[in-house]
């Protein structure tokens, strides 16, 4: 996990950006309903929980998720609403795509290696708003339980309210029982940065070189949380298993390729406990 500073999003785009999420929040219900229910691929879609059909307990959360690359989607209300989020969204995307160039670099390979092995210019985007209601009994309840991203790194901001919570290394994070006993960091970002969090593809693309990292978001009883996050992947539908350069003349290939869709799709077909689309590929 990292914190992401001097970025370039300016704090009143920053603000606009919390602003525009909680008019939306408090748009009549009528008025978000047709966006609920549905499948995880719908182009918009809001609701509450991760995964109603699979979770033993409702989440302490309510989201919308918006596909914005390469085709932007987004509510026509609030006013102004989209428009806000599309420059947010273009604006995550040339900082994701900068962070890429140094990431292979670190690897040792031309600055625009990972673009040209992901076709970054087709990446799929989704933007993504969290909203954690204040809840009476913290302690009984989760915002969202225990997971790590898909995609390649997923950038995240915050309101003012603390939560996000990130899994400290621990010998096997895949069995439930260990996952319990392991030490969960608290994260106080810095201000005006963002969380940078490694996603699934990012590992299987390097072979486990970068690791993507387990999180979770708890809830509190003074405020509404909101986060913002803007989740980068490849293109929906291309495979992907380790890039061949990333692997040393003697790696074997750790994961198994797997489309970006398909990695969705199996992490909300399981509860988020465990990593599922790593655990599906890894070999
Ligand atoms: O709200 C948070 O602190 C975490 C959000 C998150 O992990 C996600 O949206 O994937
Ligand atoms: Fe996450």
């Amino acid at each position: 996990i990292l914190q992401l500073i001097n970025h370039g999003v300016s704090q009143t785009l920053r603000e606009e950006l919390l602003r525009a999420s909680q008019s939306f929040y408090d748009l009549p219900e009528q008025d978000r309903k047709q966006y609920e229910g549905g499948n995880i691929l719908d182009p918009i879609k809001c609701g509450t929980s991760f995964n109603v059909n699979v979770e033993k307990n409702l989440l302490w959360r309510d989201y919308l998720k918006c596909h914005v690359h390469p085709h932007f989607h987004a509510p026509l209300k609030p006013t102004g609403f989209s428009k806000i989020i599309e420059t947010f969204c273009k604006t995550s995307r040339e900082i994701i795509g900068e962070l890429l160039k140094g990431i292979s670099i670190s690897l040792g390979q031309e600055e625009n290696y990972i673009h040209k092995v992901i076709n970054y210019e087709s990446s799929f985007q989704i933007f993504v708003i969290n909203f954690y209601q204040p809840c009476p009994k913290p302690e009984l309840a989760m915002g969202l339980p225990p997971h790590s991203d898909y995609g390649l790194p997923t950038l995240l901001l915050q309101n003012d309210l603390q939560g996000f919570q990130v899994l400290h290394s621990c010998p096997s994070p895949k069995k439930k029982k260990i996952l319990h006993s392991c030490k969960w960091i608290p994260i106080q970002p810095l201000p005006n940065s963002f969380l940078l969090n490694t996603g699934d593809h990012m590992e299987i693309l390097t072979n486990g070189k970068y690791k993507s990292n387990i999180h979770r978001a708890i809830v509190n009883n003074k405020g509404t949380r909101i986060t913002i996050g803007a989740a980068h992947g490849p293109p929906l539908d291309d495979t992907f298993g380790p890039a061949t350069q990333l692997l040393g003349e003697h790696d074997l290939p750790l994961y198994q390729p797997i489309t970006y869709r398909d990695c969705m799709n199996l992490q909300q077909s399981n509860e988020l406990d465990k990593k599922s689309c790593l655990d599906h590929v890894r070999i």
